[in-house]
C-alpha cells in the first residue's frame, strides 16, 4: 500500500502486551472504526511465536478497513506476512538493508531525534519519521523529553511526513498545534487493555477529531476591502489566517488608499469581477469558512450573497464593517438593507462593533444591558449568532456572544493599553472564521480568537502617526497554548 501523508493523522500503536487475542482485535477495529488511520503493532513483550499469530489476525482486519499495518522493529516478519511496513528505530536494522529485504513498496518509518538522524534517514529513502517524545512518556522509561522547538525543527528539515510520539493525549494535542507533523503516534491515548470497546471508540474520536483539526490543511476566504497600509481589511484577514495556519484566500470588495490616520481614496471592484473572483475560488479552492469585511455597495452585496448561496458556502463570518477607526464610511446608507436582508440570513455569525450593533439593533448602546438587548434584537430579527463586541466606547475588551436567547456568552479580555487598535474587528472576525474552518465551534473559535487578539495587541507594536495596527505574527498560535479544545 503506499502512504500518503493523510494516513498518518491518528497513528494507532498497540500496547506492549495487554490486551492480548479477540479483545486485542475488538480493541483495533474499534481504534479504526473511531478514526485511527494507520495501526502498527508493537508488541515488545509478547513471545515472538504469539506475536506472528497475532499479526496475521490484526493484517486482516487492516486489509478489511484498507488501513497500513505496520509492524514495530521486525522486518523479517513483516517480509513473512507482507505487511505493509515496518518502522524501525536508531538501534535496529539499518535502512538500506530494511529496504532490500522489504522492497521498495514497503512503508517504512524511522524513529529521528535529531535533524541530523531525521535528514539521513530522508537521503536513505524512508517514507516518514516518528519523533519524539514530545510530552512525558511512561511507555518508553528511557525516552527523554523534547522541545516543541527542536520537534518543529525536525518537521521543517525533511520533505517527508513526520509523526508526533510521546506522551500525546487528547489535553496536550494542541500544544503542538502549528509545530509542521503530519500526525500524531499514539498508545495509551487510544489503547487500554480494561477499556471497553465503545470507550476506546470514543476515545479515538476525540483524539481524531482534534489530529484533523490540527493537521489538515484547511482553507478560509476573506471577502473585504484592501487596507494598503496592511492593518486592517484583506490584509489583516490573510496575516491572520496564516497566523492560524489555515491556507486563505481574498476577493477583494474594494481598494482603499488607507494609513494610521485614515481613508484618502476608496476604488470598488465591479459586480461583475466580484462574481468572477468568486468563481474562480470555489470552483478550484473551496473555503471551508467565509469571513466578509468592507462591503461598500448593495450591487456588490447582491452578487456576493447570490454565490454564497450558489456555492452552498458554509461558516459565514460578517463582519459589518460601516464606520473605519480613523471615521471614514466604508459602507454606502443605502447598501445597509441589502446587508441585512441578503446576507445576514446566511450568516453563521455577525460580529458588529458598538456602533455596528446601534445601526442594526435600531437602538443606542451604552451598557453591558444594551448589549444583550441589541444582540436579542438581532439575532430574532436576522436568525443568525451575534458577537456584540465591546470594543472602544463601552469596555475594550468583554464582548458578548448571543447564540440564542438561552445560550449567550461573556466573553471577557483583558484590555490592553494600547492605542494601536487598527484592524482589530477584522482581525478578530478572520480568526473566528479560521477556528470554523478548523472545526472549532462557535464559542470554541470566539475563545480562541480572543486568545489570538490579545496576543497580537500585547505585542505594542507601534508604527504609523496615528492608530496603528496589530502584530498578527506575535499571535502565531503555537506560541501560546490554548485554553479550549
Ligand atoms: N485595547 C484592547 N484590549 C483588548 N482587546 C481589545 C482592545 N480593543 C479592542 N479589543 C478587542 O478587539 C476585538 C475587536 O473589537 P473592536 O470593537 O475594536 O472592533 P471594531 O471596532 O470592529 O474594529 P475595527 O476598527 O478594526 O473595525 C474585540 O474582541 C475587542 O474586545
Ligand atoms: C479595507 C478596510 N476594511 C475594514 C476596515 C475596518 O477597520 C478598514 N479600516 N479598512
Ligand atoms: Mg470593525
Amino acid at each position: 500500500m503506499k502512504l500518503t501523508r493523510s494516513h498518518l493523522t491518528v497513528y494507532a500503536i498497540t500496547p506492549p502486551h495487554e490486551p492480548t487475542g479477540s479483545a486485542l482485535l475488538n480493541q483495533v477495529e474499534a481504534a479504526i472504526r473511531g478514526g485511527a488511520t494507520i495501526i502498527q503493532l508493537r508488541r515488545k513483550e509478547i513471545p515472538l511465536s504469539q506475536v506472528k499469530e497475532e499479526a496475521l489476525q490484526v493484517q486482516a482486519l487492516c486489509r478489511q478497513y484498507k488501513v497500513p499495518f505496520i509492524i514495530d522493529d521486525n522486518v523479517a516478519l513483516a517480509k513473512e506476512i507482507q505487511a505493509d511496513g515496518v518502522h524501525i528505530g536508531q538501534d535496529d536494522m539499518p535502512l538500506r538493508e530494511a529496504r532490500s529485504i522489504l522492497g521498495d513498496n514497503a512503508i517504512i518509518g524511522v524513529t529521528a531525534k535529531t535533524i541530523a538522524q531525521a535528514e539521513l534517514a530522508y537521503e536513505e529513502g524512508a517514507d516518514y519519521i516518528g519523533s519524539g517524545a514530545v510530552f512525558a512518556t511512561d511507555t518508553k522509561k528511557d525516552t527523554t523529553r523534547m522541545s516543541h522547538d527542536i520537534f518543529e525543527s525536525i518537521c521543517r528539515a525533511v520533505p517527508i511526513p513526520v509523526v508526533a510520539i510521546g506522551g500525546i493525549t487528547k489535553d496536550n494535542m494542541s500544544l503542538l498545534d502549528g509545530r509542521g507533523m503530519a500526525g500524531f503516534a499514539m498508545i495509551g491515548a487510544i489503547f487500554n487493555s480494561s477499556s471497553t470497546i465503545d470507550e476506546i471508540y470514543t476515545k479515538t474520536r476525540q483524539v481524531a477529531t482534534i489530529a484533523h483539526r490540527l493537521v489538515d490543511t484547511v482553507t478560509a476566504l476573506t471577502i473585504a476591502g484592501s487596507d494598503c497600509s496592511g492593518g486592517a481589511g484583506i490584509q489583516a484577514d490573510l496575516k491572520t489566517m496564516l497566523a492560524h495556519h489555515v491556507y486563505g484566500m481574498s476577493a477583494i470588495t474594494s481598494l482603499t488608499a488607507q494609513n494610521t490616520m485614515g481613508v484618502s481614496a476608496i476604488s470598488n471592484v465591479t459586480p461583475d469581477f466580484m462574481a468572477a473572483q468568486l468563481d474562480a475560488i470555489f470552483t478550484d479552492i473551496p473555503p471551508k469558512a467565509i469571513k466578509t469585511g468592507m462591503l461598500s455597495n448593495k450591487e456588490l452585496i447582491t452578487v456576493i450573497a447570490e454565490k454564497l448561496r450558489h456555492y452552498k458556502a458554509t461558516n459565514i463570518v460578517v463582519d459589518p464593517v460601516m464606520i473605519a477607526t480613523s471615521g471614514a464610511r466604508l459602507i454606502d446608507e443605502d447598501a445597509i438593507e441589502t446587508l441585512v436582508n441578503t446576507l445576514l440570513p446566511l450568516a453563521t455569525l455577525v460580529t458588529p462593533n458598538i456602533p455596528e450593533a446601534e445601526t442594526l439593533s435600531r437602538m443606542s448602546i451604552t451598557c453591558g444591558d444594551d448589549m444583550l438587548q441589541a444582540a436579542s434584537t438581532i439575532y430574532n430579527t436576522y436568525h443568525c449568532a451575534v458577537l456584540v463586541k465591546g470594543g472602544h466606547r463601552i469596555n475594550d475588551a468583554n464582548d458578548l456572544l448571543y447564540i440564542s436567547p438561552n445560550d449567550y456568552t461573556w466573553f471577557t479580555g483583558k484590555r490592553i493599553k494600547n492605542n494601536n487598535t487598527h484592524g482589530t474587528g477584522c482581525t478578530l472576525s478572520s480568526a473566528i472564521a479560521a477556528n470554523l474552518a478548523k472545526g472549532y465551534d462557535i464559542p470554541s473559535a470566539v475563545q480562541r480568537a480572543k486568545d489570538y487578539i490579545s496576543l497580537t495587541l500585547s505585542a505594542m507594536m507601534d508604527i504609523g502617526h496615528g492608530s496603528g495596527p496589530m502584530d498578527h505574527g506575535a499571535g502565531l498560535i503555537h506560541t501560546q497554548p490554548y485554553t479550549n479544545q
